[in-house]
């Protein structure tokens, strides 16, 4: 115990360890596999790093991103710790000798290298002596983690190899699931499990949505104009285009800040983080490739500029601000066009579970961005741990009055229901009738404006009955009820395949092929929206002709299929044959292009949160594509046109009936007003 405190001292300076990071020091000196889940800035690395310097062997790291391990290295250096990485980046070809020779007390590698070095250096390692195998983002191992990494996976591989070294997984993000990913993935042996906890109580947070655009970003800089003596601020983007934007701004209001992204050079880059690091820059404006290691102390500030992409990802960036203790404050800014980049965030996943954990988590976030009741207490229980209280105290829902907490709420569901055009005028001119009108139409659904209202699915979707009745036999009420989804509330697949009121999600091939049975008994079917989701174009159409007249028979798909390039798939063929059996012919169906739609907007961004440079650009070159990908996502107006076909009611969320509510509120709630409400309710 001693030698660890006089490590403690001598390299790190520290009089004493933080409570968890004395267990876990001693349980891997002790030999003992370990499972360490702590705080974003609770102080981790020192479970890995010190037991390298008392038992004096070398401890092997595993960690995502070259430049956090580059940053790590030098940093141990700095203390007289003998440190190296090895991995791609790596100049220096007697790294690598060195390393087996035990000369470094820590040596990082990237998952990659870790696996493909040959036996012989492990061989000769281990006569030197191993102190420990820790994996640094241990999340990354598991498909339910928010950063899955395939490479990750191959490390238990080494557990045969590195026989009588402890194992340790590290992170900051891991649900009970993840864990349990974790502990059975690199195969822990008896592993001792130390679950601290999430809460950053010295961080404020609060999150409101906005509208996209340059006068938002003048704001946003006079905001920060009044903030930049007092601490380092880091404001996050989604896309490189924003990040530019801001920057843009902030240098015209003769504010400097740094600029990070993954389209810059490695030299500027690292020139931007070098003066932010230093207290050169107090304000650095990036996309999500800043972030993981930023171990600054004094970022008093965090705003995101659009939500990420899971409740996970937030938590680690918004986890770079008040490392050092002291009160800081985190806002999220979020549009509804953050939450419908579901699609392309699970672009190119390979398995079921990882497109599911994916959709979960960009669910949690929006979720977490909705909520009227405690932001803490929703993100800690996110992680697995009860908050004791239901109000923290420090959260913008806990601090601000009641009245207030609903109002922006009500402003939420006010964006949902209106063209950002209309928004402004109906704030500025009826704001306090409308938010009146909303409450009023909360009572009248019986709903809470408190942030449980996602969860009315039963009640709320009993609301949405329609005129047609399902007469078909053979359409199950399971099928009837995703074709209500679709036709009626205008729902996407995917929110269908995972619409919350389920008990488990479903795939959405089969969604698709429930609405394609529904078509085929005959209900009202929008077929341009569904090709266009499915990505039937005419082309295709034409494909799927020529194959089927090739084969002379369309009772057997594959025969088909195999006539047919790659990117033709069953889906495309079954619903070709559906629609021809329906008697819808080709020349009925137009593409729709939705301009107005803000999925489309989904811009250039998408530097993974661990990733490196290369991985960074070809992420950026993809989000390139996803303009031209199909992408489905329902606009309020489709919405609107599609219920309107159905419904005998006269219904419509237009602004002329918006404003109709507001001349007519005192005179009771409609039930095509609780309607439109409900529907936007669910999501
Ligand atoms: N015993 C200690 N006493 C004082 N400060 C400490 C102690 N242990 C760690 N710290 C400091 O706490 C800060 C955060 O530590 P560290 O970077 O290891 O956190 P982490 O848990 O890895 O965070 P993240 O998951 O966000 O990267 C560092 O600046 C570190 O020097």
């Amino acid at each position: 115990m001693d030698t660890m405190l006089s490590v403690l001292k001598q390299y790190f300076g520290f009089s004493d360890f933080r409570p968890y990071q004395k267990d876990a020091i001693q349980k891997i000196i002790e030999k003992r596999d370990c499972l360490v889940v702590m705080a974003t800035g609770s102080g981790k690395s020192l479970c890995y790093q010190v037991p390298p310097l008392v038992v004096r062997k070398t401890g092997i790291v595993v960690s995502p991103l070259i430049s956090l391990m580059q940053d790590q290295v030098m940093a141990l250096k700095q203390r007289g710790i003998k440190a190296e990485y090895l991995g791609s980046a790596q100049k220096d070809s007697t790294v690598q000798r060195k390393a087996e020779q035990g000369q470094f007390d820590i040596l990082f590698m990237t998952p990659e290298k870790a696996c493909t070095v040959p036996t012989s250096f492990w061989s000769n390692l281990l006569k030197e002596g191993i102190s420990l195998f820790a994996v640094d983002e241990a999340h990354c191992i598991s498909e339910w983690g928010h950063d899955f990494r395939v490479e990750y996976k191959n490390l238990h591989n080494l557990r045969s190899v590195l026989l009588d070294v402890p194992f340790v997984g590290l992170t900051a993000t891991a649900t009970e699931k993840v864990r349990f990913d974790i502990i059975n993935s690199l195969k822990l042996k008896n592993p001792y499990v130390l679950v601290g906890s999430f809460d950053r109580s010295n961080l404020f947070y609060g999150v409101k949505p906005f509208s996209r655009g340059q006068s938002f970003v003048d704001e946003l800089v006079q905001e920060i104009s009044k903030v930049v003596s007092s601490g380092s601020t880091i404001i996050y983007c989604t896309t490189i285009k924003d990040v530019e934007q801001i920057s843009k701004s902030l240098a015209e209001a003769g504010i400097e800040a740094g600029m990070y992204h993954g389209q810059m050079d490695k030299k500027s880059r690292e020139e931007s983080h070098r003066l932010f690091v230093r207290d050169e820059l107090q304000i650095m404006v990036a996309t999500i490739a800043f972030g993981m290691g930023i171990d600054k102390p004094n970022i008093r500030q965090v705003i995101h500029y659009g939500c990420p992409k899971s409740l996970e990802c937030y938590y680690q960036e918004s986890g770079r601000c008040g490392r050092d203790g002291i009160a800081s404050v985190c806002w999220l800014y979020y549009t509804r066009s953050d939450f419908a980049k579901g699609d392309f965030y699970c672009g190119d996943l390979k398995t079921e579970t990882q497109k599911r954990a994916v959709m979960e988590s960009l669910l949690a976030a929006e979720r977490y961005c909705v909520l009227a009741t405690c932001r803490r207490k929703f993100l800690l229980e996110h992680f697995g741990e009860q908050y004791p209280a239901d109000r923290c105290g420090n959260c913008d829902n806990c601090t601000v009055s009641k009245k207030e907490r609903d109002m922006s709420r009500e402003a939420f569901l006010l964006m949902m229901t209106c063209s950002d055009y209309f928004l402004q005028h109906l704030v500025t001119k009826y704001g306090d009738h409308f938010l009146r009108v909303i409450q009023q139409l909360s009572q009248g659904l019986n709903l809470s404006l408190d942030g449980e209202a996602n969860l009315l699915n039963n009640e709320v979707r009993k609301l949405s009955t329609v005129s047609v009745k399902n007469s078909s036999k053979k359409l199950t009420p399971a099928k009837f009820e995703a074709w209500k989804m679709w036709h009626e509330d205008g729902l996407s697949i995917q929110m269908i395949a995972n619409f919350p009121g389920r008990s488990a999600p479903i795939k959405e091939q089969t969604v698709a092929e429930y609405l394609l049975e529904a078509a085929q008994e005959g209900l009202p079917f929008d077929w341009s929206r569904f090709c266009e989701v499915i990505g039937l174009t005419q082309e295709i159409e034409s494909e799927i002709q020529g194959a089927i007249l090739k084969v002379g028979s369309k009772d057997k798909l594959k025969p088909i299929k195999d006539e047919l390039p790659e990117n033709v798939t069953y889906q495309h063929i079954k619903t070709y044959l559906t629609m021809q059996s329906c008697g819808v012919s080709k020349d009925d169906i137009q593409t729709q292009k939705d301009s107005e739609s803000e999925i489309q907007q989904v811009e250039t961004h998408c530097e993974a949160n661990i990733s490196d440079h290369s991985l960074m650009e070809k992420c950026d070159l993809e989000m390139d594509k996803v303009a031209s990908r199909p992408v489905e996502f329902t606009t309020k107006r489709q919405k609107v046109s599609d219920m309107k076909e159905i419904n005998s009611t006269d219904f419509k969320a237009t602004e002329n009936s918006i404003l109709e509510w507001l001349k007519h509120h005192d005179e009771g709630v409609s039930e095509n007003s609780k309607r439109v409400f409900a529907l936007w309710l669910q999501f």
